[in-house]
């Protein structure tokens, strides 16, 4: 095991928690006052092969994601580069919960369903949080229930944080570069323009897999389970479109006009254009009426055409969030007087690995200080079932690390070991457009949006 980097000496390093597309998540606590005891996820990013560092692309953008402040946009809090090996650690606010587990834990118990007042208000909350970013012309192109997180015990308990938003943009470059490891990344909530190959990723693709998840929360599986095609450097995935259009049926010129520029609607057309789908419909797919206001939003989420398919501005402002239960700021409240609170299971953390990835870090420990850690955490005396099952075991493998240039750093004026934001307030309560701090690309009038009036009186 190495030296313990300077920057990390703020923080107690506890444990693992995860391990993602781009490299491993730890959980650590702040040492020092005023957040002594605070719970961070810090991800350290792989290296390349070739031991590449950070470009100066990646560095760029992240000096932008710092500027993110929404309440429901998980907090960027600190930037660190390792000047020994060039790799970069981001330290992000911690969440107890994911909308993965969420959704596993009512699976396990027996398909027992999300109550109404939750999926509404986790929906409204992601919508909210994604509204804020396409205004600040942050993309996600990956949004998953994984990377959906639900804070646990504390003044923030039960809200929503968008989590890897612009990563994919520092990370993934050009759409092709994607599939050229030979792996396999989660192209179940894959729009279905980039599947037919669009080149260029839109706010409606955000919007596509917001759509495919509202699904996923009313019925606790994937609505598009495609399975994946490895080792091709081509995003064309039949198989998944071939899910895609047996709930929603072919998609037509007529009702999307562009459908005829995309690369692979003309590449294999006995397939995709030849293929009949008999008894096609979303509402065999979801238990909604067709006539409410929910099966409305979610047929608008899941328009073929981009340009027709509801915006995240639009959304937030449907009849759905109007009727009752009214969305709240807690959505993990119980939804009913004398309902029991849910308790979900906190994320197990595994204290045997340090940020080397592999060394024994300290003997295993309980954990049970810090704002955000309730009841303990079960698994820190290593990574228990929760953990073994993250979609890794959903069939899905986990795509390579990109190569990033090395950058010097020392060109950079004020980029140090350690960057922090500084003084970006954090805002409390419920997020109004006067308090988002807007990046500084430019922003589209009329982007903020708090909730409804009616609704600030739920907790
Ligand atoms: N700020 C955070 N607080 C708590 N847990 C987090 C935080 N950010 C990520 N995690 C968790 O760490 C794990 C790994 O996250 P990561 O984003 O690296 O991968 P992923 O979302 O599972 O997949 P991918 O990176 O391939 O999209 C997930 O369980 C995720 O919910």
């Amino acid at each position: 095991m190495g030296e313990k980097p300077e920057w990390l000496q703020q923080y107690n390093l506890i444990g693992k928690i995860g391990e993602g597309t781009y490299g491993l998540v730890f959980l650590a606590k702040t040492k020092s006052p005023p957040n002594c005891g605070k719970s961070i996820a810090i991800k350290k990013f792989k290296q390349s092969k070739d031991g590449d560092g950070v470009s100066p692309t990646a560095i760029r953008e992240i000096m932008l994601l710092r500027e993110i402040t929404h309440e429901n946009v998980v907090k960027l809090v600190n930037v660190h580069i390792n000047h020994n090996d060039m790799s970069l650690y981001l330290a992000f606010d911690y969440a107890e919960h994911d909308l993965y587990e969420i959704i596993r834990h009512h699976r396990d118990k027996g398909n027992n369903m999300i109550n109404q007042y939750t999926v509404k208000s986790l929906l409204w909350q992601l919508l909210n949080g994604l509204n804020y970013l396409h205004s600040n012309w942050i993309i996600h192109r990956d949004l998953k229930p994984s990377n959906i997180l639900v804070m646990g015990e504390g003044e923030e308990h039960g809200v929503v944080k968008i989590a890897d938003f612009g990563l994919a943009r520092i990370y993934q470059a050009p759409l092709k570069t994607l599939f050229d490891n030979g792996v396999v990344v989660t192209i179940w909530y894959r729009a279905p323009e980039l599947l037919l190959g669009a080149k260029h990723y839109t706010s409606a693709v955000d919007m596509w897999a917001v759509g495919c998840i509202f699904a996923e929360l009313l019925t606790l599986k994937p609505l598009f389970q495609g399975a994946e095609a490895k080792s091709t450097s081509n995003p064309f995935q039949l198989d998944q479109l071939d899910k895609i259009f047996k709930v929603l049926g072919h998609p037509t010129i007529e009702k999307w006009p562009t459908l005829a520029s995309l690369p692979h609607w003309h590449n294999d057309v006995s397939h995709i254009q030849g293929h009949k789908y008999e008894n096609t419909g979303l509402h065999g797919a979801v238990p909604l009426s067709t006539k409410s206001a929910s099966f409305d939003l979610l047929s608008k989420m899941l328009e073929y055409d981009p340009r027709k398919r509801i915006t995240a501005a639009q959304a937030i402002e449907h009849d759905y969030f109007r009727s009752e239960p009214l969305p709240g700021r807690n959505a993990l409240v119980p939804s009913q007087p004398g309902e029991k609170v849910i308790n979900y299971p906190t994320r197990p953390v595994d204290t045997n690995t340090d940020f080397e990835g592999t060394t024994s870090l300290q003997p295993p420990q309980p954990v049970t200080s810090g704002n955000a850690i309730s009841g303990g955490m079960p698994g820190a005396h290593g990574i228990n079932s929760r953990s073994a099952s993250r979609p890794m075991s959903m069939g899905v493998q986990r795509m390579q690390s990109q190569g990033m240039a090395a950058y010097n750093l020392t060109s950079q004026a004020g980029m140090g070991g350690g960057m922090n934001p500084g003084n970006i307030p954090m805002p409390r309560g419920v997020a109004q457009p006067h308090q988002q701090h807007h990046l500084r690309r430019k922003d589209p009038p009329g982007t903020g949006t708090g909730y409804p009036p009616q609704q600030k009186s739920r907790r």
